[in-house]
């Protein structure tokens, strides 16, 4: 449609594309994000879900069940942007509070809305920015340092969820209180605080993403020693998504975007300096099936990136 369009005909801004209800975003994102024929007319900006915030709740507890396709997980997995939608349905707070924590246990750092018949902002939607480093438009940005709405998600993560520390001093801070444990045999995700990155170890940090990108399994760490973690047999790792940003010793800031096998590390425009942020340093967000237990990543990042 955008190469077929007429000479001279208006150009395209947006294509927005709705999936079915069982469509796995994933897959799609990645074959946008990868289709060379495409890649010079399009650049993916994000995916958004629409969920109905009445029902979402028992949704997810009917993908806990064996026999499920996760539908409703892998979508939220997949999402830089989520809708509660239908909040006229949803008297009380604390019912968003705890389907906000739900989803945030999947996806820590997409975005949420909440909305009336999905009524929303058009700037909340477009130019998020979920894929790329640099390239967004003014929309979605926020006023900080210029960088589009999801990176800043990744970065002001930590501050709503508390999460631990990868480096050997706070390693256990969260075991108990780690919501991920109660995904341990389906989809869930991590949320590991890094240090600023000397050169090496960040090569390091790219030696452990190719290996549960490529490769589905964490650097560093024995197959038989993760698959103790596994509670269900014969269930392997599969990473969805990643999202991260890396602060190195010069000031740098790179950002990394994964999906499925495949992701990439930019440099961001913006330096370590220009992020406002008192403590800078890096983060690695995680969401996939099967992850295991949060030491092993914890053992497998520490010793790839010698970061003790
Ligand atoms: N109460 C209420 N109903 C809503 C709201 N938004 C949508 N609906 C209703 O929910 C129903 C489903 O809406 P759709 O937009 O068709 O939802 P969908 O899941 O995309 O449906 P399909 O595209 O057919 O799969 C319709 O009857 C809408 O009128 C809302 O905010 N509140």
């Amino acid at each position: 449609m955008v190469a077929q369009r007429p000479e001279g005909e208006k150009e395209v801004d947006w294509v927005v594309v709705e999936l079915t209800g069982v469509a796995d975003p994933a897959e799609i994102a990645k074959s946008f994000w990868t289709n060379e024929e495409m890649g010079g007319m399009l650049r993916l900006d994000g995916v958004v879900c629409v969920v109905d915030s009445k029902n979402i709740i028992q949704q997810l507890e009917e993908d806990q069940k064996a026999d499920s396709g996760n539908e409703c997980a892998r979508q939220i997995a997949a999402s830089d942007v989520i809708l509660l939608n239908k909040t006229d349905l949803v008297q009380d707070e604390s019912m968003f509070q705890e389907i906000e924590q739900r989803i945030a246990e999947i996806n820590p750092i997409s975005l949420f809305r909440r909305t009336h018949r999905s009524a929303v902002d058009l700037s909340n939607i477009f130019g998020i920015g979920g894929y790329s480093a640099n390239e967004s438009s003014e929309n979605g940005m926020t006023g900080k340092a210029h960088i589009p709405a999801s990176i800043r998600a990744i970065i002001e993560q930590h501050s709503r969820e508390g999460q631990s520390s990868a480096t050997a001093d706070h390693a256990h801070d969260h075991q108990e209180g780690d919501p991920s444990k109660k995904h341990l045999n389906g989809i869930g995700s991590y949320v590991f605080d890094l240090p600023v990155l000397s050169k090496a170890q960040l090569d390091s940090v790219e030696t452990f993403l190719q290996a549960m990108h490529w490769e589905n399994r964490i650097e560093g760490i024995q197959p038989d020693q993760s698959d103790d973690e596994k509670v269900d047999e014969g269930s392997s790792l599969v990473v969805l998504r990643s999202k991260g940003l890396f602060v190195d010793t010069e000031g740098d800031v790179h950002v990394l975007q994964g999906v499925r096998d495949i992701y990439e590390l930019n440099k961001l425009e913006v330096r370590a300096d220009d992020l406002e942020e008192e403590h800078p340093g890096s983060k690695l967000v995680v969401i996939g099936r099967n992850l295991g237990s949060r030491d092993v990543w914890l053992e497998g990042l520490r010793k790839t990136c010698s970061l003790d």
